[in-house]
């Protein structure tokens, strides 16, 4: 019910029909006022998804929505962050990417934030006030114009995942990278990361491959920095391959072009889906990338983080692993980590809705979107920001033991010391977490 995207409209809420909602869907209306029925809902509406109108500001009775938690207003026309927000005593989520959001003011953040959503605004600075939000564990502030983030964002000790790509940033400060849980965190296409993106791709020695040498056949899929095609290459040197065209724009993860250079970057390995080419040529000029073409034995380990779930992965229903296949999987998982550091690059999104796998244990980690480029020579920087990763490594390896059950007392065995390995990717103290050459030594103990 509460992730039912059912859009509704306006004559259903005036109609009286949608009295007791618990969601209501009012999306793509071109809405220029808020429609003052909804206050109507006032004992019952938890979830309100505003998206693709006009709007520019909410009512000053919006606390009257006394059980609200969940409020988007992506792709509006909001030049600052309402203040009414901040009254608004059980809002945990707000979603207002693809505004104009310049301004946020401190009387905004509402008491019980998780988790916030400000990508792809004009956002130049962040309120001291942020570091009360003490429950903030999401915040998404891609594509927006920020110099510096504010010193006291290090008193949101429960902060998971953060997303600051796309912006103005010359450094990355030290306090940012001890916050105790922080797991999953992109900083690509920043003047502190650019300049090695650039190098990546320049280095590259990835062959081009044109449009023109290409015959695409059916769509695969559509992630939100592109489109997946099967083609055939007219050369006949291989089968089917797989092509992403990018879209250009920025995504929540960042912009494309920082995908883009990790993908490149990143190597051959066999836990990574292997490169073919690079796309040129394409009528559009839109940027692209050739893959191996992934069978349909692979499907994804997990689903994405629901509203619920917030910054955890969703597995189905019953899903179980065999001792055997779990260790083969977060070890090749791993490995292919291990690479990415050695090159400089955090993967960012280590999730297990990123990696698909086989069932016996066979890995391929994908989506680059979150990547950032670190400097590797910068020691001290560089660990720091390995640990991080180790820590969503932490959080995957929880996520697999818990669905696995010990057949006999030596299986027991290795997933008490698996667990031992949990714990300590997990500490709250980064700098006591192993860095990945110490998690691959650890797994191949037991492997
Ligand atoms: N090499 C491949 N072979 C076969 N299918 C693929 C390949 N790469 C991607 N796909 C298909 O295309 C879909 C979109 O992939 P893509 O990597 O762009 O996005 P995503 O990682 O799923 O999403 P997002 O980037 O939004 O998190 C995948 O879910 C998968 O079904």
């Amino acid at each position: 019910m509460h992730d039912d995207l059912r859009p509704h409209t306006l004559e259903l809420l005036r109609s009286g029909a949608l009295a007791g909602s618990r969601r209501l869907n009012l999306v793509g209306l071109g809405l220029r006022e808020f429609p003052p029925e909804i206050l109507e809902l006032a004992d019952t509406l938890e979830i309100l998804d505003l998206s693709g109108n006009a709007l520019d500001a909410l009512p000053e009775e919006l606390p009257r929505l006394r059980k609200l938690r969940i409020l988007f207003c992506s792709g509006n026309r909001f030049g600052a962050l309402p203040a009414v927000l901040g009254r608004c005593e059980q809002l945990e989520m707000v979603g207002f990417k693809s505004n104009r959001i310049a301004e946020l003011p401190a009387e905004a953040l509402p008491p019980r934030l998780r988790w916030l959503i400000l990508t792809d605004n004009a956002i130049e600075t962040l309120p001291a006030a942020i570091g009360r939000c003490v429950r903030l564990q999401k915040l998404a502030l891609a594509g927006n114009r920020l110099r510096e983030l504010p010193p006291q964002l290090a008193d949101c000790h429960r902060l998971e995942l953060l997303r600051i790509s796309a912006n103005r940033l010359e450094q990355l400060p030290d306090w940012l990278l001890e916050l105790p849980r922080l797991s999953w965190l992109a900083f690509g296409g920043n003047p502190c990361s650019e300049a090695r993106e650039q190098a990546a791709l320049a280095q590259s020695t990835l062959a081009d491959l044109p449009w023109s040498a290409l015959r695409i056949e059916a769509r695969l899929g559509e992630g939100a920095s592109g489109v997946i095609h099967r083609a055939m290459r007219s050369d006949g040197t291989e089968g089917a391959v797989a092509v992403k065209v990018f879209k250009g724009a920025v995504t929540s993860d960042g912009w494309p072009g920082s995908e883009l250079a990790a993908s490149i970057h990143a190597g051959a390995h066999a836990n990574l889906i292997p490169l073919r080419g690079r796309l040129s040529g394409h009528p559009a000029q839109a940027q692209g990338l050739v893959m191996a073409l992934v069978g349909p034995e692979f499907r994804s380990l997990a689903g994405p983080p629901s509203l619920a779930s917030c910054s955890r992965d969703v597995y189905a229903e019953g899903t179980r692993f065999e001792l055997a296949a779990l260790l083969r999987l977060a070890g090749g998982i791993a490995s292919a980590v291990q690479q990415l550091h050695r090159r400089g690059i955090m993967h960012g999104d280590l999730y297990g809705h990123n990696i698909l796998h086989c069932g016996q244990g066979r890995a391929l980690l994908g989506d680059f979107g979150a990547a950032s480029f670190f400097d590797p020579a910068a020691a001290a920087q560089a660990a720091a920001v390995q640990r991080i990763e180790a820590r969503a490594f932490g959080c995957l390896l929880e996520e697999l033991i818990e669905r696995c059950t010990p057949a006999t007392a030596h299986e027991a065995a290795v997933i008490e010391a698996l667990a031992a390995l949990r714990d300590a990717c997990l500490d709250e103290r980064p700098g006591r977490r192993p860095l990945f050459d110490a998690i691959m030594h650890s797994l191949a103990a037991h492997g």
